[in-house]
């Protein structure tokens, strides 16, 4: 086996001092001449973009069958270009991750840290999780509207919405909902990414779904909260007439009549009825707004 250590890239791109240095291959490629490796700001994770590249023999990138978590490849791959490295790839981590071979990840020396700042928030989700009727898309819209009005950046992801486009090949069988709940698990992933606050909005009805959704995402940044109603008060209410249909048997694994819904064990927020009224929608949304505020979201 071969183990060859690079030398540090010669010059790379983002916030780095710049010193001179001779024509390079990125500058043919028309980029800024941006040398010198001293570091303005860098978090220490922004500095591993600056790493050696250690290269291997390739003895077989590992390949993840199944789990939500992408696991380091057991070997490394040949020798990195170093353009490579300076485009954010590091062919050190070549990896298969389910049924795609041989794929890299790309870092960019801008990441979440830098737009929370621009954006003057923390990117989290809020998933409003309950049955059908328990009143999730209505508080959706009074949380992003709220939040919009204090200049905080939402974007709702709504069970039912995406179903007409990104998850319309998907139906309500078991596997189907899984599927449904993971896709918009990563959505969800990359939009706090990005800084926002991305409120999903969808029944969610399987514990084990969104624990794996939690998963995805950086500690406290999953934010569950259960819309307690109970079952005959969403029936009672059934804006779309869909328990009427399922009750007559016309719909099939409907949630709460023919098919389970598993509250949350624990979660961050549970929203429940105070005897036999329901909680306000403002109140609601103070109590959710009022968790992000303690809990630092609000701010950068
Ligand atoms: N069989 C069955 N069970 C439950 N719900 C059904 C079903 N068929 C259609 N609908 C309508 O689809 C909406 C739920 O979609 P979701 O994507 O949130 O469901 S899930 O999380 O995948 O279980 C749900 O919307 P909401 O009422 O807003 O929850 C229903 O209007
Ligand atoms: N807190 C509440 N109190 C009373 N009615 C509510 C409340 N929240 C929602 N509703 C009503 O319940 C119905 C279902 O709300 P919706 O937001 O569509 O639920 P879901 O998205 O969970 O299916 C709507 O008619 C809505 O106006």
């Amino acid at each position: 086996m071969s183990v060859v250590q690079a030398l540090y890239p010669p010059c790379s791109c983002g916030m780095m001092q710049i010193a001179k240095c001779g024509h390079s291959a990125t500058e043919k490629l028309g980029f800024t001449r941006l040398c010198g490796i001293e570091a303005i700001g860098l978090s220490r994770n922004r500095k591993s973009l600056l790493k050696p590249i250690l290269a291997k023999e390739d003895n077989g990138a590992s390949r993840i069958e199944d789990g939500h978590q992408a696991k380091k490849p057991n070997g490394l791959t040949p020798l990195a270009n170093h353009s490579a490295a300076l485009f954010g790839k590091n062919l050190g981590e070549k990896s298969s991750i389910g049924n795609s071979m041989n794929i890299l990840w790309h870092e960019c020396p801008i990441q979440k840290l830098d737009r929370e700042h621009l954006l003057q928030q923390k990117g989290c989700v809020i998933w409003l999780t309950g049955l059908s009727g328990s009143g999730k898309s209505t508080l959706a819209c009074f949380l992003s509207r709220s939040l919009h009005s204090i200049g905080k950046l939402t974007y709702i992801l709504d069970g039912d919405n995406i179903r007409h486009g990104l998850n319309r090949d998907l139906s309500f069988r078991a596997e189907d909902r899984s599927e449904n709940i993971r896709r918009i698990g990563e959505v969800a992933k990359l939009l706090a990414d990005a800084g926002l606050i991305c409120i999903a909005s969808l029944i969610s009805p399987y514990r084990k779904d969104r624990d794996a959704c939690r998963a995805l995402l950086p500690e406290g940044n999953f934010i569950e909260v259960f819309i307690d109603v109970p079952l005959e008060v969403c029936e009672a209410r059934d804006p779309k007439g869909l328990y009427k249909l399922a009750r007559a048997g016309k719909i099939k694994g409907f949630t709460g009549i023919d098919d389970p819904y598993e509250p949350p064990y624990s979660c961050e927020i549970v929203l429940q009825q105070k005897g036999s009224e329901c909680t306000s929608l403002s109140d609601m949304t103070k109590i959710v707004i009022s968790y992000l505020d303690k809990n630092g979201y609000l701010r950068a």
